[in-house]
């Protein structure tokens, strides 16, 4: 049974919330090449996502904006995300990653200065989220073909926020506890 295909509009109903056992789930491996149910899910879920940032349709369906999902999300036990996002040279940039791998990163660290947000989480929680400012990850893409992708900055945050979920780690995690502004030492500020 397919819950989610390819034409199926997600909305926040559809997104689980903290609390939810499966947020904190360590994703099992999706077979490659995907099945049709996979793709038409990861397809789903980066329509969620370019809907959330249209502001007609984010109204019209209630959403919240999103540059990043990842099926834990959405109740499936996968490990797999989409993202959309505009780089930082202005083009939008659409990710289906799967089965991904950090294989190097930086020594630098990188934080949004206005710290982070999760669909997953309804409420504000405040702090800088330390991130590696460059990493390179091994995956494979909707047609099963394995790609080495190399992000930097914001994108490279957004990546590494959802692999998190993937872990089951959710952003606030890494915030400090006793300092949640403390600047990381090796660390730029983002926007
Ligand atoms: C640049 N603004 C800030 O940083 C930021 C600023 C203030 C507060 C917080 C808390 C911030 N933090 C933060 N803001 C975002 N959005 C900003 C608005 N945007 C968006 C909104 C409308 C249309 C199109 C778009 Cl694109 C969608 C994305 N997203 C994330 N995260 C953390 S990594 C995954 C990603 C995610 O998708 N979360 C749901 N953090
Ligand atoms: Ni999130």
């Amino acid at each position: 049974m397919s819950k989610f295909d390819a034409n199926t509009i997600i909305t926040m109903k559809e997104i689980v919330r903290e609390g939810d056992p499966i947020l904190r789930e360590v994703t099992k491996e999706v077979p490659i090449p995907l099945t049709e149910e996979d793709r038409g899910t990861l397809i789903a879920m980066m329509q969620y996502l370019k809907n959330s940032q249209d502001p007609a349709t984010a109204k019209k369906y209630g959403l919240r904006p999103g540059v990043g999902l990842s099926a834990n999300q959405i109740g499936l036990n996968k490990r797999m995300f989409a993202a959309y996002f505009t780089n930082e040279k202005g083009e939008p940039q659409e990710h289906y990653v799967i089965n991904p791998k950090i294989i190097s990163h930086s020594v630098g660290v990188i934080f949004l200065r206005d710290g982070e947000g999760c669909l997953s989480v309804d409420r504000d929680v405040k702090g800088y989220v330390p991130r590696y400012e460059r990493i390179k990850v091994k995956a494979y893409n909707l047609d099963g073909e394995e790609v080495i992708l190399r992000f930097k900055g914001v994108p490279s945050i957004i990546m590494q926020h959802e692999i998190d979920h993937l872990n089951g780690i959710i952003f606030y995690d890494r915030i400090d506890k006793n300092d949640p502004f403390k600047v990381p030492e090796n660390s730029v500020m983002e926007n």
